[in-house]
């Protein structure tokens, strides 16, 4: 059953029922708050639900998450889109969370922008913040996190500041010729889609994100797929990867 993300006055409400928060400028009653954020992963990870006086709404889920990776037009968002309509998982892009803060004007805007166009990887303290809070946000403890992490950098990052690792990790796996073709057809007006920024951005994922791929390919977390075909039949290779965790994501 699909599961898309909740509705905005839940997200209001929810958020509202949040303690403030001391650290941060930029909301009164922000997510981010070291307590509350303590209080959700001790709950994450041990899988111990939170009590009322705990000053957040209780979860009874541990979190099952999966990183969606490949080079730029692989088709990451593309099986993402299929995965949550049959899996029922809630899809964080992480280079639409970014795209996001470019269009409200946040005080990273114009760096994120700038990285973007040079097919450079963002801080990793930034897109770490901004799963975190979209994760946190959640009613739906089945995450499908799209295009990140992009380097060793941005894996330790999320591992060490979220207390969680990756249950599955896929990799799409698509030859250079084939990726610059779709990127170039893409148009969604997307700053990065041209030759130059592309090309950047294969030295990149050759370079930062494969060390990643490999590291997952190591424990044994990584499930590969032949990228070429049409989506239906990609997704024929994704499906059962997902039946067969589909017991344990429950
Ligand atoms: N299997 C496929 N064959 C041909 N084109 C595809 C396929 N999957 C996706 N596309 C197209 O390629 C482009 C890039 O796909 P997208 O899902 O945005 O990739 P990514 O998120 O990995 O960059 C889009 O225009 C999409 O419609
Ligand atoms: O974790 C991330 C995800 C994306 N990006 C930036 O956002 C761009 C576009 O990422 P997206 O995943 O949207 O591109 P795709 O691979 O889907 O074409 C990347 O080239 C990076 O510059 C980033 O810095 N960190
Ligand atoms: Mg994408």
């Amino acid at each position: 059953m699909p599961v898309s993300k909740k509705p905005i006055a839940n997200r209001k409400r929810k958020r509202h029922m949040l303690p403030s928060c001391r650290s941060c400028s930029t909301h009164t009653r922000c997510l981010l708050h070291e307590a509350s954020k303590q209080q959700i992963w001790k709950m994450f990870t041990t899988g111990i639900p939170l009590q009322e006086k705990d000053g957040i709404f209780p979860r009874h889920k541990a979190p099952f998450i999966t990183f969606v990776l490949g080079g730029p037009g692989s088709g990451k968002g593309t099986q993402c889109a299929k995965i949550v309509e049959t899996f029922g998982f809630n899809h964080l892009s992480a280079g639409d969370l970014l795209r996001k803060e470019i269009a409200s004007n946040s005080e990273y805007g114009s760096m994120i922008l700038d990285t973007i166009k040079e097919g450079k990887i963002v801080p990793s303290e930034v897109t770490v913040k901004l799963l975190r809070r979209e994760m946190e946000l959640s009613d739906n403890h089945k995450f499908l996190i799209d295009g990140f992490p992009r380097s060793e950098e941005n894996r330790r990052a999320f591992e060490e500041i979220m207390e969680a690792e990756p249950d599955v990790v896929l990799f799409f796996d698509c030859p250079e010729e084939e990726m610059v073709k779709r990127v170039l057809n893409r148009n969604q007006g997307r700053v990065d889609d041209n030759i130059d920024t592309i090309k950047k951005r294969l030295k990149v994922f050759e370079a930062l994100n494969i060390p990643v791929i490999d590291h997952y390919a190591k424990r044994g977390k990584l499930h590969k797929i032949n990228a070429v075909g049409s989506e239906d039949e990609i997704f024929e290779q994704v499906r059962p990867i997902f039946a067969a965790y589909q017991h344990e994501a429950k």
